[in-house]
């Protein structure tokens, strides 16, 4: 069943167009992220949903009722919509108890005393703090006072819950810890939650699908595998392969003779299916992941060679950065891999896991598969690969 569907939601801010139609459905159950880098609108679309920010067009429905319609300047107030929310300041009353914070929500509702001590007790329990019951926000550690902040938002059972960078005030550690307390929540409360982030392994980690936004627009929904194996667009490739998910590429252009079609770039040429004649010179940019470069300390078949620029160990793994000729690259490979700089190996790319962009503009040629060759296929099963 859908939970909210929002249709070409449009919002200008003093004289700016900040969101520039916006259509998306939402599924009862979905974690979505709303993932993008800074000053993308996404905190603007929550708002918006939240009913804290008017749309100028267009519509929102939440569970099939209309909250919100720009063109009748309808607007539903945001108590009426029966959302929870969680902002990124946990914003808790400073001169209210952890239980008197969570309970607010509930008093307002006219709730039977019983019936709010209930609650409430199940919301602490429910985020783990159920002895911090009687201190105050002061008296707590950002983690905590995070958990009180979900715990508010919970207890009313809002079907959906939005979640504002909720995690961004906390160090490293505590932030894993409230992914895995979000996840189960998740998983617990059947709630639909709408999660907005600049963090992507934050959204691939936590999600059901991610959102993808820049300047006001949606430009890719999907689940977080297919959105991390196949970016739709160049930007969507770049963005999501920083914060070291490192992203190769390669310029490349499309040669067609004889009915054969090939991508030749400035390591090597790789058989293409799924193009015509009318592709010939096309300019195309190619992405693969470090870990879908495998290395060889011996040349063979389709292989090209490559130089060993430095090592990046980090326990588990190793990122091993390259030079092929003109192009730097960067490999994954399991476990230690102990060169020095200079040694020379040889590498290549598994083509399944390409992704090839029109070089104009930034469109994934999807229908464009990269074959494999055969003679190529049977020499890499019969050696040792070092990069898996
Ligand atoms: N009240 C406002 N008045 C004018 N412009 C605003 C206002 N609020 C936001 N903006 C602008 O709207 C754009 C989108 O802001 P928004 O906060 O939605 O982005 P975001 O993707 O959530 O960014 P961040 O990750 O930094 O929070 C930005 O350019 C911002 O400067």
């Amino acid at each position: 069943m859908t939970a909210i569907e929002l249709n070409n939601i449009q919002v200008r801010l003093q004289q700016k167009q900040v969101l520039n139609g916006i259509d998306l459905v939402i599924e009862q159950g979905d974690f979505i992220t709303f993932l993008g880098p800074s000053g993308c609108g996404k905190t603007t679309l929550l708002r918006t949903i939240a009913g804290l920010q008017r749309a100028d067009a267009g519509s929102i429905r939440i569970g099939g009722r209309e909250v919100a319609n720009g063109e009748r300047a309808y607007h539903m107030e945001p108590s009426k919509r029966g959302l929870g929310l969680v902002f990124q300041s946990y914003a808790l009353w400073p001169h209210m108890t952890v239980f008197e914070n969570v309970a607010f929500g509930l008093q307002v509702r006219r709730m039977s005393k019983a019936d709010i001590k209930r609650s409430v007790q199940a919301a602490l329990e429910n985020m783990r703090i159920p002895e911090l019951a009687g201190r105050y926000p002061g008296e707590l550690s950002g983690g905590q006072q995070q958990r009180v902040a979900i715990a508010r938002a919970i207890v009313t059972q809002p079907e959906i819950l939005l979640l504002d960078e909720p995690l961004s005030n906390l160090d490293a550690k505590l932030r894993v810890e409230m992914r895995a307390e979000l996840k189960r929540l998740h998983q617990e409360l059947h709630t639909t939650i709408i999660y907005v982030t600049h963090d992507q392994q934050e959204a691939l980690s936590l999600s059901t699908r991610v959102a993808v936004f820049f300047g006001g627009r949606i430009v890719q929904t999907d689940k977080p595998r297919q959105l991390y194996k196949h970016p739709a667009t160049l930007q969507v490739a770049d963005f999501i392969g920083n914060s070291g998910l490192y992203m190769n590429r390669l310029d490349g252009v499309i040669a067609h003779h004889g009915g054969r079609a090939s991508l030749k770039t400035s390591v090597t040429a790789i058989p293409l299916e799924g193009c015509g004649p009318e592709a010939n010179d096309k300019k195309v940019v190619v992405t693969i992941k470090p870990e879908e470069i495998r290395l060889f300390e011996q040349q063979g078949p389709g292989l090209f060679p490559v130089t060993v620029e430095a090592i990046f160990p980090s326990g588990s793994e190793t990122l091993v950065q390259l030079r092929a000729g003109a192009a730097a690259m960067a490999a994954r490979v399991m476990g230690d891999a102990d060169y020095e700089p200079g040694t020379a190996l040889y590498a290549d790319l598994r083509k399944e896991h390409m992704n090839i962009y029109d070089e104009r503009t930034g469109a994934r040629l999807e229908k464009l598969i990269p074959q494999s060759n055969l003679s190529e296929e049977s020499h890499h099963e019969n050696r040792l690969t070092l990069s898996r």
